[in-house]
C-alpha cells in the first residue's frame, strides 16, 4: 500500500517514513493525516477507495486530526480545522533510538483567526518503530487569552471482516450513544463487537484497550494513550455508508474507527501553556 501511495501524489505533499523491515508510514501533509501504516508488510489503516484529495475534504481513512473541535462547530468545518490545514515538516524523518522519527507542525493564520481567533502551535510528533507507532500532539497556547478545545486522533483500523472485530478494555464503562439521541448507557460486554451502526464516546477509559481483528490477517492492536480519557467508537454500517460521497457502499466492513481523544468535556489551556497527548499503538 505505502509504495503505490508514495507514487500517488507529488512528492511535496507527503512525507515517508521508511524502517526497512517492511514498517513503513506515509503522511499527507494536507491535515497531517496518516494515509498508511504498514507493519512488517501487513497494511494497519484503512484508506477508503473513494477518498477524496483536493485538498480541501478531509481525507476518508488513515489517521485526521481533530482539533480544536470534535463534532460540528458554530465557528466551522464538522470536528475543527486541523485536518483540513496544509501541515509544516517541522523536522524530517531521521533515525532516533532506533526509530524513524518526525515532526509536522501548525500554528495560527489569518483563516484560522478568522473563526476562531486565538493563537496557537500544534506539534505533531510520528515515531514509527518496529512493531509499533507513537503518535505525539502537543498544544501550545501561544496567545495571551486562554481558550478550551476539544481533540481526537480519528484512527480508521483495517479490519479483514468487520463481524470477527472486537475491542476489549471498555467493560463497565459509561458511553454517550450518539446514535440514540445521546443516551448514557454503560457497557456491560467484555468484548465490544460491532453489529450496526455505532457512533459511541466511550468516558474515562483506561490507558490501554485491545482491538482485535486488525488487517487482512486479524492482528491484534494495543493502543496505549496519554492524557486521552474518551474512546470514540465509530462505524456507519449498510445505509450510512451509502449516503456518504467519499465512502465504498460496501468498505462498513472491512473498517473500524477507534479514536482515542479528549472530546466528552473540553479542555482549557492557559496562555503560554503547553499541553501532551499521545497514543502508541502497538502490533500484538
Ligand atoms: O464524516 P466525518 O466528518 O469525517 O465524521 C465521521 C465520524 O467521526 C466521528 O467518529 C464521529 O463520532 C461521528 O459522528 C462522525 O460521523
Amino acid at each position: 500500500m505505502s509504495e503505490i501511495l508514495e507514487k500517488r501524489f507529488p512528492a511535496a505533499d507527503t512525507v515517508v517514513l521508511s524502517r526497512g523491515d517492511g514498517c513503513n508510514l506515509v503522511v499527507h501533509l494536507f491535515g497531517a493525516t496518516v494515509l498508511s501504516w504498514e507493519n512488517r508488510g501487513k497494511e494497519i489503516l484503512f484508506l477508503s477507495e473513494n477518498a477524496v484529495f483536493n485538498n480541501k475534504k478531509a481525507i476518508r481513512g488513515g489517521i485526521p486530526i481533530v482539533f480544536p473541535c470534535f463534532g460540528p462547530w458554530d465557528k466551522g468545518p464538522q470536528h475543527g480545522f486541523a485536518r483540513i490545514k496544509r501541515w509544516q515538516v517541522e523536522s524530517p524523518p531521521k533515525e532516533e533510538d532506533s526509530n524513524i522519527v518526525c515532526c509536522l507542525s501548525l500554528s495560527d493564520d489569518e483563516e484560522t483567526r478568522q473563526m476562531w481567533d486565538y493563537q496557537f502551535k500544534l506539534l505533531y510528533t510520528i515515531q514509527l518503530g518496529a512493531s509499533s507507532l507513537t503518535l505525539k500532539f502537543t498544544i501550545q497556547n501561544t496567545g495571551n487569552k486562554e481558550f478550551d478545545f476539544t481533540t481526537l486522533m480519528h484512527t480508521y483500523f483495517r479490519t479483514g471482516d468487520i463481524s470477527h472485530a472486537s475491542i476489549s478494555g471498555l467493560e463497565q464503562l459509561t458511553y454517550i450513544d450518539k446514535v440514540s439521541d445521546g443516551k448514557e448507557e454503560v457497557e456491560k460486554r467484555e468484548f465490544v463487537v460491532i453489529p450496526e451502526n455505532y457512533d459511541r464516546v466511550y468516558k474515562n477509559c483506561p490507558s490501554e484497550i485491545i482491538v482485535k481483528g486488525v488487517t487482512e490477517k486479524s492482528g491484534d492492536v494495543l493502543i496505549k494513550t496519554h492524557n486521552f480519557p474518551d474512546i470514540v467508537v465509530w462505524n456507519p454500517w449498510a445505509d450510512k455508508a451509502k449516503a456518504m460521497g467519499d465512502f465504498g457502499d460496501d468498505e462498513y466492513k472491512t473498517m473500524l474507527c477507534v479514536e482515542a481523544g479528549y472530546v466528552s468535556k473540553p479542555v482549557t489551556i492557559g496562555s503560554g501553556s503547553v499541553l501532551h497527548f499521545s497514543q502508541t499503538l502497538s502490533m500484538l
